[in-house]
């Protein structure tokens, strides 16, 4: 186990001073994740699917339960963080070219990085990105500068990649390539991923397993294991199965 998630709750405390008002924006979650699995997360709006990223991540703390992550020997001695975190937007510094960006987190932590170039070179051309190194982000497609923050997360190698609705803002045409990229990336470097998604056939499509949430307060409703033949393509779309867990989302969702 990569990552456990133990009976996370989460309240914020909204309204005003006179009116404070408590919003449990997370009750009681717990899931388990296993090296390597691919897992979307899918749910109505509100329903604590970014407050539960920002927890797993560490950017925010629970008010109950744990968050547990396992300690891999290369990490305490790398001292890199364990975590890779993609946004909705690629927010990538525009001054810098495609390579500084993804290069800029050994900055943040003052190290070299130099060890993990190669490794950064492969990711381009995984990505479709070769030749476009030196390229500066306003140079770039919306597709391609999310290529970029995607490699950016991956430049330090996190075992555990976050993903908070990565493609909710692309097109569709393009969404289906970025899928497949992720898909690329994903199997090349056997990263855990957690992948929050508005999508049903984008989760599908992705995921070993779809946690679906509820709202208010935000809940696992159901745990979905995908059972579609890897790797996954165009046929898999068509396949009847296929369209029995967008029948079942659905229903869950409603
Ligand atoms: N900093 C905050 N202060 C107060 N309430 C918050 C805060 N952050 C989130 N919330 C509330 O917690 C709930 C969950 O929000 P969150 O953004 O995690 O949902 P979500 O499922 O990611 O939504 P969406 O799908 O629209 O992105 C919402 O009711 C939201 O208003």
């Amino acid at each position: 186990m990569i990552l456990e998630v133990k009976s996370v709750s989460k309240r914020f405390q909204s309204g005003t001073k006179k009116k404070p008002e408590t919003v449990t924006a997370l009750e009681n979650i717990s899931f388990d994740v296993s090296e390597g699995e691919f897992i979307s997360i899918i749910g109505p709006s509100g329903c604590g699917k970014s407050t539960l990223l920002k927890i797993v991540a560490g950017l925010i703390d629970a008010s109950g339960g744990e968050v547990l992550i396992e300690d891999t020997e290369e990490h305490r001695n790398l001292g890199t963080p364990k975590i890779g975190f993609v946004f909705q937007d690629a927010v990538l510094l525009p001054w810098k070219t495609a390579m500084q960006n993804v290069m800029f987190p050994f900055e943040i932590m003052k190290k070299p990085g130099t060890d993990r170039l190669d490794e950064v070179q492969r990711l381009f051309k995984l990505a479709g990105l070769s030749g476009f190194e030196n390229h500066y982000p306003k140079q770039l497609s919306g597709g391609m500068r999310q290529r970029v923050s995607i490699l950016r997360s991956l430049s330090y190698n996190p075992p555990i990649l976050l993903m908070d609705e990565p493609f909710g803002a692309i097109d569709a045409i393009t969404r289906d390539s970025l899928n497949n990229i992720l898909l690329d990336i994903w199997q090349e470097t056997k990263k855990t991923i957690l992948f929050v998604t508005h999508s049903i056939s984008e989760a599908i499509y992705l995921s070993d397993r779809i946690i679906v949430m509820g709202a208010r307060p935000g809940r696992i409703v159901k745990d979905v294991r995908i059972e579609l033949p890897r790797p996954r393509n165009d046929d898999t779309k068509i396949a009847p199965k296929f369209y029995e867990y967008v029948g079942e989302l659905r229903e869950l969702l409603k």
